[in-house]
Parts: structure tokens; sequence; C-alpha cells
């Protein structure tokens, strides 16, 4: 089975007012968290999903970076998800991962992945307390063509795109901190 281990690092952080996925916990940026969480799950390749204005801002060698257009920055997450499976025909599943889960752990990825490897699901996703985490989440490159209707239909929302697959859904603990997601200053300000 060949799993792809994507992070999505390309939004606007508007309510966190700058670029949050170069936020440093622990001595690494947030991103890199997310990346390690798959690298050590020996995931591969290794992508990381942005921008032309943020491209230039990430440090790591071990990675391809898939670069939107600029005509199609900022289209959010559904878009960006598809541009990497299109782009990506030799890969069974692409393991999705946002860039602003700092506690994100490569137990879970791991998790995640065995129950991937065992399924004829098209996307394995958590369910963390009774929330649905699309952006934690593993799709099989046979929903390529989900995502593409999604698009024509112009409905960017994943929720609306997991009515349409075969999902398996995990359970998780509502206080699994690898859950734990930063959108505003005052979230990261919370010491967790
Ligand atoms: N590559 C890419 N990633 C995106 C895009 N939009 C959102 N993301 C990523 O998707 C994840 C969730 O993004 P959000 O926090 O909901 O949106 P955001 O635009 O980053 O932030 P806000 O402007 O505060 O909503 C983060 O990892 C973002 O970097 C996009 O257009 N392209």
């Amino acid at each position: 089975m060949k799993t792809a281990g994507v992070v999505l690092a390309g939004g606007k952080s508007s309510r966190f007012g700058k670029p949050k996925m170069f936020e440093s916990h622990e001595g690494k940026a947030f991103y890199e968290h997310s990346l390690d969480a798959l690298k050590v799950n020996q995931l591969s390749p290794l992508v990381i999903s942005t921008n032309h204005e943020l491209v230039h801002r990430f440090e790591r060698e071990d990675v391809r970076l898939i670069v939107e257009e600029e005509s199609n920055s900022y289209q959010g997450p559904l878009y960006a998800i598809h541009n990497v499976i299109s782009k990506m025909d030799d890969t069974e599943w692409f393991f999705i991962l946002s860039c602003d889960i700092p506690y994100v752990t490569a137990e879970f990825v791991k998790e995640m992945v065995s129950f991937a490897e065992e399924s004829e699901a098209d996307a394995v996703v958590p369910v963390q307390g009774g929330r649905i985490q699309p952006l934690m989440a593993l799709y099989h490159k046979k929903t390529e063509t989900n995502f593409e209707k999604m698009l024509a239909a112009d409905d960017h929302k994943l929720v609306h795109l997991l009515n349409d697959l075969h999902v398996l859904t995990i359970p998780f603990a509502e206080d699994d901190p690898a859950f734990i997601n930063i959108n505003t200053a005052t979230d990261w300000n919370n010491d967790y």
C-alpha cells in the first residue's frame, strides 16, 4: 500500500493574524509537527500543499512542495486536497493533516494507517468526541472524481463530500490532545 503524507499549509490564517504554520512549539514549526508525525510512520512521499506567497518559507528538504497557481490560491482545503490527489497517480492513499495541530502524534497517524490498510473504504476519518475531523484523515485515490464533482458544483464543504463516500470513522476521546487545533492567537495563548 502506497500512502503519501500530505500537510495542508496554504490557508489565509486570517483568524490567527499571521501564517500560523510557522509558529513554533517545542523548537519546531507547527507544520513540522504534522510532517514528522507522518514521516515517523514512513509515509512517502511527504508533501506540503501551499501557495506561491508562502512556498519560500518552508525549510524542509525531505518534502515535495505542491504549489497552487496564483489564480487558484486560497480556495480552501477541499480544492487543495484535490490538487494534490490529481497530481499523484501512483499513490493509493493520501494521509491529509492540517498545519495547525501541534500536538498531533505519530501514534495517532499509526493507528489511522492501520485501519486504512485493512479497509475497502473511500476515506478513513477520525471522530473526536462527536466531531468528525476531515483534515486529519485518509482519502483513497478513487475519491478524485468525487472531489471533481464537488468543485464542479462549487461546493467546497468537506462534510458534504464525506456524505457521498464510503467512510470508515474511527472514534477518539473528546479530550485527546492530538486534536487541539490552533485557529486564533487566543487558542495559542491558552496553556494546553
Ligand atoms: N494548500 C492549501 N491549504 C489550505 C487552504 N485553505 C486552508 N488550508 C489549510 O487547511 C487547514 C485548515 O485551514 P483553516 O484554519 O480552516 O483556514 P485558514 O485559511 O488557514 O485560516 P482562517 O483564515 O483563519 O480561516 C490549515 O492547515 C490550512 O493551512 C488552501 O487554499 N490551500
